[in-house]
C-alpha cells in the first residue's frame, strides 16, 4: 500500500484527526516529534501544479497527482518520560501516520521513521506498546537534512542575536555552503555541511545541554529546566566566576586584549570564598553555569569553523531554548574569537532538526516534496480540521513550537 492510500484509509477510519507522516527523533534528553496532518487533500488545476512542481524540481508527468495541504507540528517530552510519548501517540491515532513495509506487502507491519540513539535503544519497547517498528535513519543525516530544508524552505528561519536585538537572516539559496552547524543536545555535534546529504562530522563536545541540566540539577535543586533557565535570568554570575579583574586588581589586562570584566575562571570564585554550596545563591550558580557552557561551545564552534574557514555558523538544539543569555553569550564568544569575522545564527526550530529530517525521508518512500507556506504563530501550535486544539496535556510545555503550514505532494 503506498503512503497516501495508507493516509486516506486512515481518514476513513479517523475522519477528525486527519494525522499523517509522524518522524521521531528520540535523544539522550528529549524525544521530538514532527508530525502531518491535512487540512485537506485537493488536485489543483494543471498550470498552478505545474509551476508548483517545477519550483520543486517535481516531473510535471506527476501533475495529475493529489497534493496535500495541511500542517507540520512539533512536539517533544522528555526521554525519561517516554511513556508519556507513548501516551501521546496512542491518544492521537499518530501511529496510523506510518507506512507499510512495501517490499511485502501482505505484511501488515507499520513503520515510522526514527532517528537518534532511542531509535535504538527503544525499537522493542515501540513494538511491544503501539506495534510500530521503527525504521531508522542516520542521526547527523537527518540533522542536515533538517538544517538545510529549515533554511530554504521556511522564510525567517534564521536569526542573529546581538546587543539584545534578533536579526532575521536572508538566506541566499546560491551561497548557502559550506557551514557550520552546531547542534547543541545532551551532547554537541559539529558539522561542516557541503550541500544536501554532502557533510561531514568535524567535531562534538561531551560539555553540552546535558552538562547545564545535569550539574544544574545537582547544584540548585531545580526540578525542571526552565526553572533553571529562568533562574539564570536573575543572577549574576560575577558573584561566582573569577573575573580578569579579581586577579588583576580590578585593571583590564590590556595588553592580551582581556577587560576586567572578562571571565578569568568559570566557578574560580568558590575557590577562595570559603563558601560552601548552600552560601551562593541557586540564581548566580545557573547563571554562572549557563554563561560557561554556552562560551566555551561558542569558542569550540569558532576554533571548528576557522579550522575550515567558514564564516556562518548556525546553531540549533533545544538546549538554546531561544533563551536571550544563550543566544547573547554564544553570539558574543563568536564574535570575541573571531574578532568580527564569524556570526553566530540560530534557528526558530532549532530542537526539531533531526525530527523535521526523519519526516522529509519519508520522500525516499512516498513524498516528491514539500512546500512551506507559512508559518503559524507561537503555541497552541494548531488546530486540526476538527477544531480540537493539538497539544501535550501531560507536560505543561511540551508542545510549544511554531506549526508550519505546508503542501506535501504525494504519490
Ligand atoms: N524540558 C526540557 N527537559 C530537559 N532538557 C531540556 C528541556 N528543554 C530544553 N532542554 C535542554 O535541551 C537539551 C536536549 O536537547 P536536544 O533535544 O536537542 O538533544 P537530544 O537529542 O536530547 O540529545 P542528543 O542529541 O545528545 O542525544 C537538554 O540536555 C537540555 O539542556
Ligand atoms: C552522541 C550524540 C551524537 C548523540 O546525539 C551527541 O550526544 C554528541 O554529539 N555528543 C558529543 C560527543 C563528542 O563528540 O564528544
Amino acid at each position: 500500500m503506498d503512503l497516501l492510500a495508507a493516509v486516506s484509509n486512515q481518514q476513513n477510519s479517523q475522519p477528525q484527526s486527519q494525522i499523517s507522516h509522524l518522524a521521531l527523533d528520540i535523544g539522550g534528553s528529549l524525544i521530538k516529534l514532527v508530525y502531518f496532518s491535512r487540512i485537506n487533500d485537493s488536485c489543483r488545476d494543471n498550470d498552478e501544479l505545474r509551476s508548483h512542481n517545477e519550483s520543486l524540481g517535481v516531473s510535471n508527468s506527476d501533475t495529475s497527482q493529489p497534493i496535500l495541504e495541511g500542517r507540520l507540528h512539533f512536539a517533544k517530552f522528555e526521554t525519561s518520560k517516554i511513556n508519556d510519548c507513548l501516551e501521546f501517540i496512542r491518544s492521537k491515532k499518530l501511529r496510523l501516520g506510518g507506512f507499510h513495509d512495501c517490499t511485502s506487502p501482505s505484511s501488515d507491519k507499520i513503520f515510522i521513521k526514527a532517528t537518534g540513539g532511542g531509535a535504538y535503544k527503544f525499537a522493542d519497547l515501540f513494538k511491544e506498546k503501539l506495534g510500530i517498528s521503527l525504521d531508522k535513519e542516520d542521526e547527523m543525516d537527518c540533522l542536515v537534512t533538517g538544517a538545510n530544508f529549515l533554511l530554504k524552505a521556511v522564510p525567517q528561519e534564521a536569526f542573529t542575536y546581538l546587543d539584545g536585538q534578533k536579526e532575521f537572516v536572508q538566506i541566499d539559496h546560491n551561497d548557502l555552503y559550506p557551514y557550520l552547524l552546531v547542534n547543541i543536545g545532551s551532547g554537541v555535534s559539529m558539522i561542516k555541511v557541503d550541500g544536501d546529504g554532502k557533510f561531514e562530522r568535524v567535531s562534538g563536545t561531551n560539555v553540552g545541554g546535558g552538562t547545564f541540566w545535569g550539574l544544574g540539577r545537582l547544584l540548585t535543586k531545580c526540578k525542571n529546566f526552565d526553572e533553571l533557565l529562568e533562574l539564570s535570568q536573575l543572577g549574576n554570575n560575577r558573584v561566582v566566576d573569577m573575573l580578569v579583574g579579581d586577579i588583576y586588581g580590578g585593571t583590564d589586562y590590556a595588553k592580551i586584549g582581556l577587560s576586567a570584566t572578562t571571565i578569568a575562571s568559570s566557578f574560580g570564585k568558590a575557590i577562595s570564598d570559603n563558601k560552601e554550596l548552600e552560601d551562593y545563591k541557586p540564581e548566580d550558580i545557573s547563571r554562572s553555569l549557563l554563561r560557561m557552557i554556552s562560551n566555551n561551545i561558542g569558542q569550540i564552534s569558532y576554533l571548528n569553523a576557522l579550522r575550515f574557514g567558514l564564516k556562518r555558523i548556525f546553531f540549533a538544539g533545544f538546549f538554546i531554548r531561544g533563551h536571550a543569555y544563550t543566544l547573547d553569550t554564544i553570539s558574543v564568544a563568536v564574535h570575541f574569537w573571531s574578532k568580527g569575522e564569524a556570526k553566530a545564527m540560530f534557528l526558530r526550530h532549532e530542537g526539531f532538526l533531526g525530527a523535521l529530517g526523519a519526516f522529509m525521508s519519508y520522500e525516499k518512500q512516498s513524498l516528491h516534496g514539500l512546500m512551506v507556506h507559512k508559518i503559524l504563530p507561537r503555541f497552541p501550535i494548531s488546530v486540526s480540521s476538527a477544531g480540537d486544539k493539538i497539544y501535550c496535556s501531560l507536560n505543561s510545555d511540551s508542545n510549544e513550537n511554531e506549526g508550519i503550514e505546508c503542501t506535501v505532494y504525494g504519490m
